[in-house]
């Protein structure tokens, strides 16, 4: 934050009849010296400004940022006599008695105190301190030094102690006010400490000197105060870095500036409060207090919050910070001797006494230790204390080593143990979940229920189906003759490809894929961008290296007129007054004119120093972003890669997809039509092979034999059975053209194809277990009451009560449900996928606008950059003519340069302006048009809707209803 300047125009005495040459325009914070030169500040306070007001305009909004944790400072500074302490303080002693001059410290300890008054959830400890420095002396004006005040009436009795010591006309005063405060969170103290620093200046009278190159200077009197003007002159160069502050800035050349490093180029937020004399009299001191408090208005502050937090606390009573606080340094320290302690040992250096002692020491540290560890939880931060420093101990006791191996040693164990069962787990976990992706559950018994190959190509929506599309469930496994699993197609077993990754169904892909080209694009646009910024920062960099001799020969030049200006302004002054004491107001008035040019030129020639300031700074910082685009180049560079090895496997992915799916329509076309006209001969050969594998099943084991009738009936009635699941065959294959045309069924069909799917497991099911009383081996399915558990037992014979009619109502109803819940899974199952390409959408557009974004920011970037090239090949013009003219400070030529300087500076300034605004204004409307489409989240809402089925529990039913919404 910068430095803020207020200048308060101090009032005149009636029976003075001088000349008045100030003027405080408060509409523009700005002050008007003689007829010509106005100074902009940040607060213009007039002659009859009251300190109320001066306080309410300059002061409280510091107080908000004392209570922050922000440190805040009050600089008076001026002629003698133009009321830097009235401001401060108020009419000299008996301030505290008259309440409408107060000056800024009483108001601000008052304004402080009810704050604290106000707010009982925190802890304040406010304290006082007040010096006064007297050439490199720095003395106490309380005599206490800092003093803890409770109360307003406290802290004025401090004032007026204070004030009765100081020591008149020599000194400078610095008043300080530090607020701590404390307040738990969550069982945390949070602390703030900030401090409000009021300093008072001697007067700023000058003297003249003559320097080393023979010229005369007006320089302050007092050392602190030329000090403090010469780290204000090199704070305020804007070449100045602020890696090297310290070094270029001459803070300890004087306990002044010492004092008040913080609240020049430090960490406070300063106001400097300019005192001046609207006398024309005074009309040369007024001008150099109107300089200092330009050059303070450049300086740059880093306002800091000064906060921490401390240890956890058990208890609400605040008594107990101070305890805690202690009672954590006294285990620190403790923890550091036990340290110590043990090198010591180590390095048996020690008497055998010694050594007693210290083992003493431990063992009882160890006690307390353990005492402490059982009976109370707050010193938990002392734990991690002693481990970071066993951690970092390289030589400990043997002992101490040993047990901390143990203890490691079980740790590592019982991590160990913990890894395990956790990998054990994740594998499961990721083979189910594989399983469950493959669609086809790849069990013996699977395969055996339902054997019919043909019925997965066809079915392809089976039980476990409904989730995943045709494509992808078709020929993921396959059986050998064996009954072994195969993985893979013909295909699959060429592409690895997809082998391990979680399926993407086509129409993701195809969007996925989409998205990278996106993004390629983007990438490279972006790259073009920024090779071309390059290729301008770096031009304009070696521009600025070569016209670095320019400017500063400029500046020196321009150094030495402003030198010969002072000269001339302090002998017009000088000859003014004279003419004044002489009562010649003919030469009065034309010294007057005269000084009021030169102030003119002196203020012209400060601008155009300004411009001719050291190109180094604009030169790293340019370094600095051509760095960055650099590495954003590089960046853009591996995510365009990446992009593109992505963009090779998804491609391949897709031509992979398309194979299949033109394999697996192919399959279809020739099952479907076998199934129509072959229906017979393969039943035939189903039973057939059903036998065969049956009886390779039950081969070695001895099951009760059934009569060659029985065995023929069987027959008749499996026969019967594949019969009818041809026709359920049949109506499906019937639906199958018609989602492939409209890729949705109507609710009608969509039931009746899942009855007839489900009807055909049921009916594989009744066909696999007649086949085994076939071949005898029906023991293996039969009800054994040996194998069941209680629950199954009761359930059992609650069945055997039941009689046929019962059986088939139940069995129906089952049944009903069933279909009823797979309807349910795949409205689920629709939603999702609605969802998913909802975000899939909405993924695009937050990739558009990214993209959108990086643009306008390069193209920004771009044109301020042409602008600053522009810029500068117009100063550099300037500065050539500036360095050839023989006679610079020739009137016309310095307005000429000004004015010229000025448009250019004003032409980038108001670019880059523009181009914010610009870029802003596009941007946000851009959001909007986004923002106003996203005012569709019903098609969101209705994505993630939640089921709209209840499954309720009722004694021993399970309830599903489905609400036809
Ligand atoms: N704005 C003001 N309103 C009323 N009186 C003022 C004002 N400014 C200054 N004075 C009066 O002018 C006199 C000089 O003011 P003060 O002592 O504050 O000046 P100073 O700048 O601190 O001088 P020095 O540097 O010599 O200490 C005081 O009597 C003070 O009351």
């Amino acid at each position: 934050m910068n430095v803020e300047a207020a200048v308060r125009v101090c009032p005149v005495l009636y029976n003075n009849d001088d000349v008045l040459c100030v003027k405080s325009n408060t509409y523009n914070n700005t002050i008007q010296l003689g007829n010509i030169q106005s100074f902009p500040v940040h607060y213009a306070l007039p002659s009859d400004c009251t300190q109320s007001a001066l306080f309410s305009t300059t002061i409280t909004p510091l107080i908000n940022y004392l209570f922050e944790g922000c440190d805040v400072s009050v600089v008076t500074f001026g002629q003698s006599g133009t009321g830097k302490s009235y401001t401060l303080l108020g009419p000299g002693l008996n301030c505290t008695l008259s309440e409408i001059e107060y000056g800024i410290i009483p108001r601000f300890l008052r304004e402080v105190f009810t704050n604290v008054c106000q707010n009982s959830e925190r802890n304040y400890i406010i304290h006082i301190t007040w010096t006064q420095i007297c050439g490199e002396n720095v003395q106490d004006l309380l005599g206490t030094g800092s003093v803890e005040c409770t109360s307003v009436s406290e802290a004025f009795e401090l004032l007026q102690t204070g004030l009765s010591n100081i020591t008149p006309q020599c000194a400078h005063t610095l008043f300080t006010i530090t607020l701590e405060q404390q307040w738990v969170v969550d069982n945390i103290i949070q602390h703030k400490i900030s401090t409000a620093s009021f300093v008072d200046l001697s007067s700023s009278e000058k003297t003249l000197v003559i320097d080393s190159n023979g010229m005369t200077q007006a320089i302050p009197v007092d050392t602190g105060l030329l000090t403090l003007q010469r780290c204000i002159w090199a704070l305020s160069d804007p070449c100045i870095s602020m890696c090297n502050i310290n070094n270029v800035v001459p803070y300890n050349q004087s306990a002044l500036t010492m004092l008040l490093k913080d609240s020049f180029g430090g960490r406070a937020k300063t106001v400097l409060i300019c005192c001046v004399s609207p006398l024309l009299s005074d009309f040369m001191e007024t001008f150099y207090t109107l300089q200092f408090a330009m050059r303070a208005q450049m300086i740059k502050n880093f306002v800091t919050v000064n906060s921490y937090t401390t240890c956890e606390i058990m208890y609400d009573n605040t008594d107990l910070f101070g305890l805690q606080f202690a009672a954590n340094q006294l285990f620190k320290l403790v923890s550091n001797a036990e340290y110590l302690f043990k090198n010591l040992i180590l390095n048996s250096s020690l008497s055998k006494s010694q050594m007693e002692q210290i083992s003493q020491w431990l063992t009882l540290k160890q006690e307390c230790k353990d005492c402490i560890s059982e009976s109370s939880e707050p010193h938990r931060s002392l734990e991690i204390i002693e481990e970071e420093i066993e951690n970092s101990c390289s030589s400990e006791s043997e002992e101490s080593e040993v047990i901390y191996e143990e203890d490691t040693q079980t740790t590592v164990q019982h991590l160990e143990e913990l890894m395990q069962n956790f990998c054990v787990k994740t594998d499961n976990l990721v083979s189910a979940t594989n399983s469950k992706c493959n669609t086809l559950v790849i069990t013996k018994e699977s395969c055996n229920s339902s054997s019919n190959s043909e019925y997965h190509l066809k079915g392809a929506r089976g039980r476990r189906g409904s989730i995943h599309s045709v494509e992808e469930l078709i020929p993921v496994v396959s059986m050998d003759s064996d009954c072994k699993i195969v993985e893979g197609t013909p295909f699959e077993q060429n592409e690895t490809v997809l082998k391990n990754k979680p399926e993407l169904n086509y129409e993701t892909k195809r969007k996925m894929l989409k998205q990278i080209y996106k993004e390629i694009e983007g990438c490279e646009k972006q790259m073009n961008e920024l090779e071309t910024m390059i290729d301008m920062k770096e031009n304009l960099m070696q521009q600025l290296v070569k016209h670095k001799n320019t400017k500063s020969c400029a500046r020196d030049k321009l150094k030495q007129i402003y030198q010969k200006l002072q000269n001339d302004q302090y002998v017009a002054h000088s000859k003014l007054l004279q003419a004044k004491s002489e009562n010649n107001q003919y030469m009065e008035q034309k010294y007057y004119t005269e000084m009021c040019g030169i102030s003119q030129k002196l203020h012209e020639t400060e601008l155009i120093k300004d411009f001719t300031e050291n190109s180094t700074k604009k030169i790293i910082d340019l370094e600095n972003s051509v760095r960055n685009s650099k590495k954003q180049l590089e960046k853009l560079k591996k995510h365009k890669q990446k992009e593109e090895r992505r963009k090779t496997n998804f491609e391949n992915d897709l031509r992979w997809h398309q194979k299949r799916s033109d394999h697996s329509s192919n399959s279809l076309k020739s099952d479907t039509s076998k199934c129509n006209s072959n229906s017979g001969t393969k039943l035939d050969v189903q039973a057939s092979s059903d036998h065969k594998h049956l009886n390779s099943k039950c081969n070695n084991k001895s099951y009760h034999h059934i009569s060659n009738e029985d065995a023929e009936n069987l027959k008749h009635e499996i026969k019967e059975l594949r019969k009818t699941r041809n026709f359920l065959l049949e109506q499906i294959c019937k639906m199958d053209p018609k989602l492939h045309s409209t890729k949705l069924l109507s609710d009608v069909d969509e039931h009746k194809l899942l009855q007839c799917e489900e009807a055909i497991e049921a009916i594989d099911m009744a066909i696999e277990y007649k086949n085994q009383l076939i071949c005898n081996c029906a023991s293996l399915s039969a009800y054994n009451p040996e194998r069941e558990d209680k629950v199954d037992k009761i359930l059992m014979q609650q069945f055997m009560k039941l009689n046929i009619n019962e059986i088939r109502i139940l069995l129906k109803k089952y049944f009903e449900k069933v279909i009823d819940l797979r309807s349910i899974s795949k409205k689920l199952e629709q939603q999702v996928l609605q969802a998913e390409s909802q975000n899939e959408d909405l993924r695009c557009r937050i990739q558009d606008l990214s993209h959108t974004l990086q643009r306008v920011r390069l193209e920004t970037e771009r044109r301020i950059l042409v602008q600053q090239q522009q810029h500068e090949d117009k100063l550099q013009l300037m500065m050539h003519h500036l360095v050839n003219n023989k006679n610079p400070e020739n009137d016309c030529f310095m307005s000429h340069v000004v004015e010229s300087s000025k448009q250019t500076a004003l032409a980038f300034q108001v670019s880059q302006r523009t181009a914010k605004h610009v870029d802003k204004g596009s941007l946000i409307a851009r959001f909007t048009r986004y923002a106003r489409h996203e005012t569709v989240p019903r098609q969101l809402q209705a994505a993630i809707t939640p089921p709209q089925a209840k499954v309720t529990r009722q004694k021993n039913k399970l309830i599903i209803q489905q609400s036809s919404k």
